[in-house]
């Protein structure tokens, strides 16, 4: 255990105001582009001891989960490669009808009532082979937006499309909700730290406040990238190659003044979902870096090459650590934090 350099604490350790072992209060915040895995690392952290959702949260994530299902078959049936015969049509257009009213109205209630009870007869969609292509092998789909971890919950449409569902805490971590503004998590005792993680918004329109968020007590940055945005396309540039995007963002990052000194943490995330697409051999990974000359099919040398090109923009060594993590796994989660919070 590291002891506190300062005198009051040392004191209070003496004098058992504070229990022993206590290791102090730690403030870390969490920026990255859109879809890294902030929120996913936050919502971990904050659950590790309670992964049971409450009425009022399994009623409002219900709603985000299924307008996301609907919303990506919508986007999926839309998409030129999708063939529909002329049944299937019909009922795509009945989907997307049904999606827009719920939008329109602002996903009022009644609306989404009407989508979800026509939920189990959409299911003919998601079994459609063109469908299921694209779910299966979307990085062939650079340009194609779906939100939340999508396959997973196609596995399940039957379970979420239907008015009875109930998100469990698997649901809940895989869902997804760009981040609005700054969102700074309560206090929580961690491995006899007390900290606090504050998760940001990554989307280009929220990156302008991580200035006032960083002007707040901080005592490490964790940058999270998501590993799979190699094969993707940004949602507000379809020419942009996401990972692209992230570096110019980490480098711009690096040349602010209030950013100076403060210890950064690369954290690579999605490490699961690369694996998947290299496998499939469909993609190489040089074609979004022509500079790669490794093997375009091994994740350990596209870690190695990401790891280098993170490290090359950090001539003030502000970087502290490395992460390769599938933030999904909690486990994962809480030993990067620990880890962190050992070297701060
Ligand atoms: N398979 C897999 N999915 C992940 C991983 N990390 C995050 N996700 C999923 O990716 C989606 C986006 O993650 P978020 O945590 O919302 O990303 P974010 O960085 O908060 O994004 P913004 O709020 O838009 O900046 C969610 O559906 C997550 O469940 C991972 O390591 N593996
Ligand atoms: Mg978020």
């Amino acid at each position: 255990m590291k002891k506190s350099s300062s005198p009051l604490l040392n004191f209070q350790f003496i004098t058992g105001v504070i229990p022993s072992g206590w290791k102090g209060t730690k403030s870390l915040i969490l920026l990255g582009t859109g879809e890294g895995g902030k929120t996913t690392f936050q919502r971990q952290i904050y659950h590790l001891k309670n992964q049971e959702l409450n009425t009022k949260e399994r009623h409002k994530y219900a709603e985000t989960i299924q307008y996301s299902i609907f919303n990506n078959l919508k986007t999926i049936t839309e998409h030129p490669s999708v063939v529909l015969n002329s049944e299937l049509k019909k009922l795509a257009s009945e989907l997307a009808s049904l999606v827009d009213q719920y939008v329109d109205s602002r996903f009022d209630h009644s609306h989404r009532e009407k989508l979800v009870n026509q939920g189990p007869i959409f299911q003919k969609l998601v079994d459609h082979h063109h469908v299921r292509e694209v779910i299966e092998s979307c990085e062939l789909y650079p340009q194609l937006h779906l939100t939340g971890d999508y396959k997973y919950f196609f596995k399940h449409y039957t379970r979420i499309a239907c008015k009875e569902y109930q998100p469990t805490f698997e649901d809940f971590k895989r869902m997804q909700l760009k981040t609005v503004g700054v969102i700074k998590g309560e206090e929580v005792e961690f491995e006899n730290y007390k900290i606090t993680i504050t998760d940001t918004g990554g989307q280009r329109n929220e990156r302008k406040k991580w200035a006032k968020a960083l002007s707040q007590r901080t005592d490490a940055i964790l940058f999270m990238v998501s590993m799979r945005e190699a094969f993707q396309m940004c949602y507000e540039d379809h020419e942009l190659n996401r990972s692209k995007e992230t570096i110019d963002c980490f480098q711009e990052l690096l040349s602010l003044e209030y950013v100076n000194n403060c210890p950064i943490f690369v954290v690579f995330t999605k490490t699961d979902l690369l694996e998947e697409v290299l496998k499939k051999r469909k993609v190489s990974f040089n074609s979004t870096f022509p500079e790669y000359k490794g093997d375009n099919y091994s994740i350990e040398e596209i870690k190695s090459f990401m790891k280098e090109k993170y490290q090359s923009l950090d001539s003030n060594k502000q970087i502290k650590g490395f992460f390769f993590i599938n933030t999904l796994i909690s486990k994962e989660v809480s030993d990067t934090l620990q880890k962190v919070l050992e070297q701060i």
